[in-house]
């Protein structure tokens, strides 16, 4: 393959546990080119000297304009906050960078008006709440599973630095599940909880907890209630390294997509 075969990747959050994990990636990986980083620090800084790694090509940059007009990108593949998630994601559209975003946090109403500033722009992207094939399939067998089995509930699982609860992964479970289940409320008519927030979230009548400890990475239990059975589904990342096939194969689809994908299982044959 050809230098200029290569896709052109900026990593924002290149010091972050998953950013720094997909700057590994693509290292190793001959068809991708990382050509740049967004970081709020370290402007003009190389990113082999920021992170310690030695091979890579380009610089830092802290403002996402400059990069963007400065240097030829294809992909730019988002692992952040929120916040700075979104902002990238709009700058990304505007100066037509296929945007693969991993961040949680976005809601299906900005998902849909991205989706149609990319859909005027023909423009291909994805945002996936989850880039491991497992948690991806979970999600697809927790869809089947919930239309036999209405009385359902998610248990999240993550290290305690993550930020935001409940994960977007179990969201997006959620949200396939009422795609196929009957809405219920679960549990006793009557039920009352003594201590606040006992009974966790509630998507749809669906109860969705959250865990968060040290030693953990992602992990999700989907549990499925019937008469006299109980099916459990279950994933665990136990290394960042499972989100990258994912990730990988996102930066390479986007190339050929002129629409703005929500989630993983919408890309995979
Ligand atoms: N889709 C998936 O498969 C998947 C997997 C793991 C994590 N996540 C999500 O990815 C996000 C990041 O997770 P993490 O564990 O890597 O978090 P992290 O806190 O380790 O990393 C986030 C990084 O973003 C940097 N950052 C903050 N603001 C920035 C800005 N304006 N510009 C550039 N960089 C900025 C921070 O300095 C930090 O280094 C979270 O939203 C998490 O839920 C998604
Ligand atoms: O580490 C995190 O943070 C993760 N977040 C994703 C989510 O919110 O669903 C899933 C993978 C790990």
């Amino acid at each position: 393959m050809t230098e200029k075969e290569q896709i052109r990747v900026v990593v924002s959050g290149p010091r972050g546990r998953m950013g720094s994990e997909t700057i590994r990636m693509i290292a190793q990986s001959p068809d991708l080119d990382l050509v740049a980083a967004i970081d709020h620090g370290h402007d003009g800084a190389r990113i082999e000297d920021l992170l310690g790694i030695t091979g890579l090509s380009g610089q830092v940059y802290t403002e996402i304009d400059a990069c963007f007009s400065q240097e030829d990108v294809d992909v730019l593949i988002d692992f952040t906050n929120p916040e700075a998630g979104k902002r990238n994601l709009q700058k990304a559209i505007d100066y037509g960078v296929r945007p693969v975003i991993g961040t949680s946090g976005f809601s299906n109403e900005e998902v849909e008006s991205y989706k149609q500033q990319m859909d005027e722009k023909k423009l291909g992207g994805i945002i996936a709440p989850n880039f491991a094939i497992g948690a991806v399939l979970v999600m697809k067998f927790s869809q089947m599973a919930a239309k036999y089995f209405p009385d359902a509930e998610i248990i999240e699982l993550h290290h305690d630095k993550k930020k935001d609860a409940p994960s977007g992964t179990a969201i997006k479970t959620a949200e396939l599940m009422a795609k196929s289940r009957q809405p219920k409320k679960q549990g006793a008519e009557d039920e009352k909880e003594t201590l606040v927030g006992a009974r966790g979230a509630d998507f749809d009548g669906m109860r969705i907890h959250s865990v968060r400890l040290p030693g953990l990475i992602a992990h999700q239990e989907v549990l499925f209630g019937g008469k006299g059975e109980l099916l459990t589904l279950r994933h665990d990342s136990m290394d960042r390294a499972s989100f990258m096939t994912g990730v990988h194969y996102a930066a390479k689809t986007v190339m050929d997509l002129d629409t703005l994908v929500y989630g993983l299982e919408n890309i995979l044959d």
